[in-house]
């Protein structure tokens, strides 16, 4: 089995880095985030960002259309520009948001763990490793503006994050439901969530499987603030002076000594956990449990 997919190789066969931005951004200059002008939107087909170097940060636009379901191309491009903009000393944070209309993210992509061969489900699983260590570990201020059902794998995503705002919309439920498919949330989502919203309550969460609306998401401490709507935006950007404001490299090694403890349980079983990925998937049983999840998902609009 090919366990030594490099993303960076992945990376390179998938894009030219920093392809233009289709759809309405497209070869214009939009307004830059934080309301500076003249800055160019960039990005590739499904992230788009709205940089503001001159007030140090970028808007990251996940538009994966329906719903933002972390496919390996989807993976590859966030991380592709996460890269991009660490590697430009004129940001300091990003804001994470979504472009889909009520959604944040359904996770991972179903149909990415789903009859696919183990190569495949060994690269893919590779890749969310990535994802999850490259954000989690990211030496930029990360913010969450959740505008959006955030399920499972998005969820862990916005976990990883420094912050989290959740706009106020009953419907905007967030959490590790993986119990609710069958599956397993692997020891790293789920040290992730133990850092967040602490044992008791990330056990019985993960059990059961639940996604939490706003008002329980901030009440857990899942999320950090709940705002209307059409304020999560200006909200993150609000929360993100204060953090802007610590001295770089002081805020920079607490969150690697916060962090590093957990990202390097994974770091140091990789592998492995990849090899458990692969097995676990591949089982005649969890295929048909996710075979008939996803065929309930298209049922519920007949
Ligand atoms: C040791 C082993 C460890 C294994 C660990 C594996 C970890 C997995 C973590 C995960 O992230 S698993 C994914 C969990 N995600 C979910 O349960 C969310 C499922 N989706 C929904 O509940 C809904 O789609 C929604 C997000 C609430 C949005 O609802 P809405 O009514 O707006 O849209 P739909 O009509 O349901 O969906 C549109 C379209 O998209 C397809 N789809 C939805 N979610 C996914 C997904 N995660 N992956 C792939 N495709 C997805 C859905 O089937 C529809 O497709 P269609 O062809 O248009 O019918």
């Amino acid at each position: 089995m090919a366990l030594a997919v490099g993303i960076r190789g992945l990376t390179r066969s998938l894009l030219r880095p920093w392809v233009r931005v289709p759809g309405p951004a497209r070869g214009r200059t939009e307004p830059a985030a934080g309301g500076g002008d003249g800055v160019r939107c960039f990005g590739s087909p499904r992230v788009l960002v709205e940089p503001d170097p001159a007030a140090g940060f970028a808007v990251m636009k996940m538009r994966n259309p329906p719903v933002n379901s972390l496919s390996l191309e989807f993976l590859t491009e966030l991380l592709i520009s996460l890269e991009k903009l660490e590697s430009d000393k004129a940001f300091h944070a990003i804001i994470l948001t979504s472009d889909c209309p009520g959604i944040f993210s359904a996770g991972l992509d179903l149909m990415e763990m789903c009859g696919r061969d183990p190569t495949h489900y060994a690269e893919y699983w590779k890749a969310v490793q990535e994802l999850w260590l490259r954000f989690y570990l990211s030496h930029l201020v990360v913010i969450s503006a959740i505008n959006g059902v955030n399920a499972a794998g998005g969820c862990l995503l916005a976990l990883s994050c420094d912050y989290r705002v959740l706009a106020d919309n009953p419907k905007y439920a967030m959490g590790l439901n993986e119990t609710l498919l069958g599956i397993i949330a692997p020891f790293w989502f789920k040290d992730t969530l133990v850092n967040t919203v602490g044992h008791r309550t990330a056990e019985r969460a993960l059990q059961l499987g639940l996604l939490f609306p706003p008002a329980e998401a901030l009440q857990v401490g899942m999320v950090d603030k709940v705002v209307p709507e059409d304020q999560v935006l200006s909200a993150a950007r609000s929360e993100l002076a204060q953090w802007l404001a610590i001295p770089g490299h002081a805020r920079q090694l607490t969150k690697s000594l916060m962090r590093k403890p957990t990202a390097d349980r994974l770091l140091k079983e990789r592998d492995a956990d990849i090899q458990n990925f692969v097995r676990f998937i591949s089982r005649d049983a969890i295929q048909k449990a996710l075979r008939v999840y996803l065929e309930k998902l298209k049922q519920k609009k007949t």
